[in-house]
Parts: structure tokens; C-alpha cells; sequence
């Protein structure tokens, strides 16, 4: 592999489908798919679809059923991802707030929550997927097959927490009750595949780049959680990216085999002190600990020569306390910046003052309540207004994102058409790759390259659209 496969600087994206409720006084109001209709009432009578790009370069999606996703704009640095997946909350809390008003209006009533997790109560799962740029001449099925083992054992330091009920129809079930560190866990089936339906793997490698396929492919991984606090999240990316390079760096001594992907990943999501033996192809065992420091320390040493970051300097030393937490059983010391920890705290300390089994309604509600993004309500909110969570993203520039595209990107060129379509009666056309009007004559402009900013043949469509000369 040429050097020049090693992406110091990569496009990425995050995409996230959230639960949705109705409810009042603790009743259900709505249905879940009336819920999620009604909160999109007003992007189909805007748009005439529920399948739009917002004024900042994000997809804002419904499809059929009853989880809203947002895919962030392309981005090309941690805490600018960071910042439009928050303000990809921030445009649904916009709608749920609309939404709740009409409901009022209309004698309905209700309250909107919307839940930034992976499962629902009857034990349905659904995605946040990751998203990140690498070159055409990298052996997807090579990379992937070795980034499996770090993002199996990745759970340990950015899973999202979940209590676990045995349901009769999951696999899981023989684990019986439980704290469990990863919401997803449960719910992949393979290490790699081209299929999302049928069989739902850890990285997905359909060929949809979304870019020039001479030069680029996306790698899809879905086995991530959601993940509310903002360490988290960046300690997610963070270390993926790092990852990422050091594979199309070649790096050697990351290479695990396990036995089986699928069972490693639910026995380590049912231990949280990382130890449990995983076997290893050979015939040999290791445990998620020892993985995640072998990829730790290789990041660390890799990190020493290369461009500073500071985001990327913050995850690394946030791996390096998190390893540490859990190994010394201190899980306290990253107590308030990674979300399963944040939880199973905060579980702990509600039982056992209140001395209820961990299936109790209360704790089911706690935990349900952790991933509620409307500010004032969810837990994360609340946890950050008393310093309980840390949070470092200021809530201006989450305003910013929400309104302005990122200009780094090619969403920038995007922002600009869907700002010039936006007043005016043209039908037009939006996508990833492409933008284009169909009057007075129709027009189109693809856009091949996620890096460029600027593509002069759309700055010509543009002065069509509004008149300029
Ligand atoms: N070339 C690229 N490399 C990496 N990420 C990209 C690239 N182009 C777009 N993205 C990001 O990929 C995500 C695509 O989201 P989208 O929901 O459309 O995914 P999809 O997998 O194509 O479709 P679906 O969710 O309908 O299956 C966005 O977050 C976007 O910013
Ligand atoms: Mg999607």
C-alpha cells in the first residue's frame, strides 16, 4: 500500500436513528410511527418529502417505521463531527418543540422524547453508523477483517450501557439479567459483510462511496452505540481514526484473530472489568483489555510522529484513564466522561438506595432516561447542568452547526446550493454526489470529491438559480 493511503485528514460522517415516544403523565399518546409523522409534519409540507438535506449539508431522513436519522455533513476533524452530530439533536429538538405546540393546539396533546440509543423495549435495535473515507487501493476486506478485533473490544471504552432483560427470542438470553456495557452487542451478527438486513455484521462493505469510485471507498462500521456524552464520542472517533491510520500505515502487531467475533462481542459486553478470556483463532485467549491496550500503546507511539490534534490528544489520554479505570476496578476516576460507566454509576448508587432488582421499572426508566436528548429532560442535559457530565462543544457553535454547513468540506459547496434553492421556485435536486435543477433547462453538477469546497460549475448553477450574472 502506498503511503499515500494513509489519510491524516479524512472525510467522515456519522449517521444516527433515534427512538421516538408520545406519552403523557408516563401514558402513551401516540403510536411511535404517528409520533415520528407528526414530528416531520412540517419538513413534508416544506419540502414535499421526508427525505431532505437541511440548510447545513445534513440528511434528515424518515423511512417507513419510526426512527428520524440524521447523517451529519461530510466532515474532516473530530470536534467538527462532534459538533454537527449535536446539532443533528438539536434540529430534531426543533421539530419535537414544534410538534408539542401543534399537539397542544390540536386538543392532542403530549410530550415528544426522542432517544439517542440503539434498543427499544421490545428489544429491536437500531443504528448509529460511522462513516470514514478511505482510498480505492486499500483492500477493504483486508483493513476491515483487522479493525474487527479493536472495534469488538472498542465497547469497553465508548459502549453506552444498557440494563439487560433475557427475551425469549434472543440469543442472549442464557446471560441472563445484567449490566451490559454495550447497547449493540447483542444485535450483530457477523465481522464483515455487504448485507444490512439479512445478517447485520460489525462493518458493512457495500461499495457506495458516495465519491469518485476510481479514488475512494466508504468504510461503514455499524456496530457503534449512540453515544450522549461528548468524551464519549470523541474517545469513539478518536481512537477509530488512529486506528485507521496505523492499518493503512501498516503498522505491524495489531493483528487478533478471535475465534468468534460475534460471541467475543456479547461475553465482553457482560464484563466490566474487561478480563473475560476470548478465544483467539490459534487456539490461544486474550481478553478486551489486552487488546485495547496493545491498540493504546501503538496509538500512542504512533501519535508521537504525527500532526497534533488536540481532539485526537484528548482521546488518547481518555483511553489511556479509561484503561485504567477498569483495570484498577476505580471506575469513578472517568466517571463522568464515558457514557456506560456514567450509567452503571449512576444505576448502582438508585438500587441500592433504593434496594430494587435491576429489572425494576425505575431503573428501566433511568436508563431509557440517559439517552432522552430534549434538553431539561434527558438525563445527559442534566448530568452536564451539575457537572456530572463534562461536556467541552460550546452550545453556540452546536447554533452555528445547525445553521451553517461546514466549510471544509464539499458540504460547503452543498450549503451554498441548498442556501440559493432555498428562495426560489426551481425544482431542484439534492444529494451526496450530485446537485442539480430541472428549469429552465435542465442542469446538473456532480461532486466526486469529498475534500473540495469549491466546485465553479456549481457556482454557475447557483447564478442561474438566483439571477446573478
Ligand atoms: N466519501 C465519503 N466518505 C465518508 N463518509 C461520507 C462520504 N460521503 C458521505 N459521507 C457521510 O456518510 C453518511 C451517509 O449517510 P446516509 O444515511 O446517506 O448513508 P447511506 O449508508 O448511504 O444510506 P442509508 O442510511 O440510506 O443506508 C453521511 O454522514 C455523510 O456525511
Ligand atoms: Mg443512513
Amino acid at each position: 500500500m502506498a503511503p499515500s493511503s494513509v489519510f491524516t485528514r479524512r472525510i467522515m460522517g456519522i449517521e444516527t436513528e433515534y427512538g421516538i415516544t408520545c406519552t403523557q403523565d408516563g401514558s402513551r399518546r401516540l403510536s411511535p410511527d404517528d409520533s415520528a409523522r407528526y414530528l416531520f409534519r412540517p419538513v413534508v409540507e416544506q419540502y414535499q418529502a421526508s427525505n431532505i438535506f437541511t440548510p447545513n449539508s445534513s440528511r434528515l431522513y424518515l423511512d417507513v417505521g419510526s426512527h428520524p436519522e440524521v447523517a451529519t455533513p461530510e466532515c474532516d476533524s473530530v470536534r467538527q463531527l462532534l459538533t454537527y452530530d449535536l446539532a443533528g439533536d438539536a434540529i430534531l429538538n426543533e421539530l419535537a418543540i414544534d410538534a408539542e405546540q401543534r399537539l397542544a393546539r390540536e386538543g392532542i396533546g403530549g410530550e415528544i422524547s426522542l432517544f439517542k440509543n440503539n434498543v427499544d423495549s421490545l428489544g429491536n435495535s437500531y443504528g448509529c453508523h460511522e462513516n470514514y473515507l478511505v482510498a480505492r487501493d486499500v483492500v477493504l476486506k483486508a483493513l476491515s477483517m483487522q479493525l474487527v478485533p479493536f472495534l469488538i473490544t472498542r465497547q469497553l471504552i465508548c459502549g453506552a450501557g444498557k440494563i439487560y432483560r433475557p427475551h425469549p427470542a434472543s440469543p442472549s438470553k442464557d446471560y441472563g439479567l445484567g449490566f451490559c456495557i454495550s447497547q449493540r452487542a447483542d444485535h450483530v451478527w457477523d465481522a464483515v459483510s455487504s448485507a444490512t438486513t439479512r445478517s447485520r455484521p460489525i462493518i458493512n462493505t457495500r461499495d457506495e462511496p458516495h465519491a469518485d469510485s476510481h479514488r475512494f471507498r466508504r468504510l461503514h462500521v455499524i456496530v457503534g452505540d449512540s453515544t450522549i456524552a461528548q468524551p464519549t464520542t470523541r474517545l469513539k472517533i478518536g481512537s477509530t481514526l488512529l486506528v485507521l491510520e496505523m492499518l493503512e500505515a501498516k503498522t505491524p502487531g495489531l493483528d487478533f484473530d478471535f475465534a468468534d467475533p460475534s460471541r467475543a462481542i456479547r461475553d465482553i459486553a457482560r464484563d466490566i472489568t474487561g478480563t473475560t478470556p476470548i478465544a483467539l483463532a490459534d487456539g490461544t485467549h486474550t481478553n478486551a483489555l489486552a487488546v485495547q491496550r496493545t491498540f493504546l500503546d501503538a496509538a500512542t507511539a504512533y501519535y508521537a510522529n504525527r500532526t497534533p490534534d488536540p481532539d485526537l490528544a484528548a482521546a488518547l489520554d481518555l483511553w489511556q484513564r479509561t484503561l485504567d479505570a477498569i483495570d484498577s476496578g476505580q471506575l469513578h476516576e472517568v466517571g463522568t466522561e464515558i457514557d456506560w460507566i456514567i450509567k452503571y454509576q449512576l444505576i448502582q448508587r438508585y438500587q441500592h438506595s433504593q434496594n430494587l432488582p435491576l429489572d425494576h421499572p425505575k431503573l428501566l426508566r433511568l436508563d431509557l432516561a440517559y439517552h432522552d436528548i430534549r434538553p431539561g429532560r434527558g438525563l445527559g442535559s442534566i448530568l452536564a447542568q451539575k457537572n456530572l457530565m463534562d461536556t467541552f462543544i460550546s452550545d453556540q457553535d452546536i447554533a452555528s452547526a445547525v445553521t451553517q454547513a461546514p466549510t471544509t468540506t464539499r458540504a460547503h459547496a452543498r450549503g451554498k446550493f441548498l442556501h440559493a434553492i432555498k428562495g426560489s421556485d426551481i425544482p431542484a435536486s439534492v444529494d451526496w454526489t450530485r446537485c442539480a435543477i430541472s428549469r429552465p433547462e435542465p442542469a446538473s453538477v456532480d461532486m466526486l470529491d469529498p475534500f473540495q469546497t469549491d466546485y465553479p460549475e456549481l457556482d454557475e448553477l447557483i447564478n442561474t438559480i438566483t439571477g446573478a450574472p
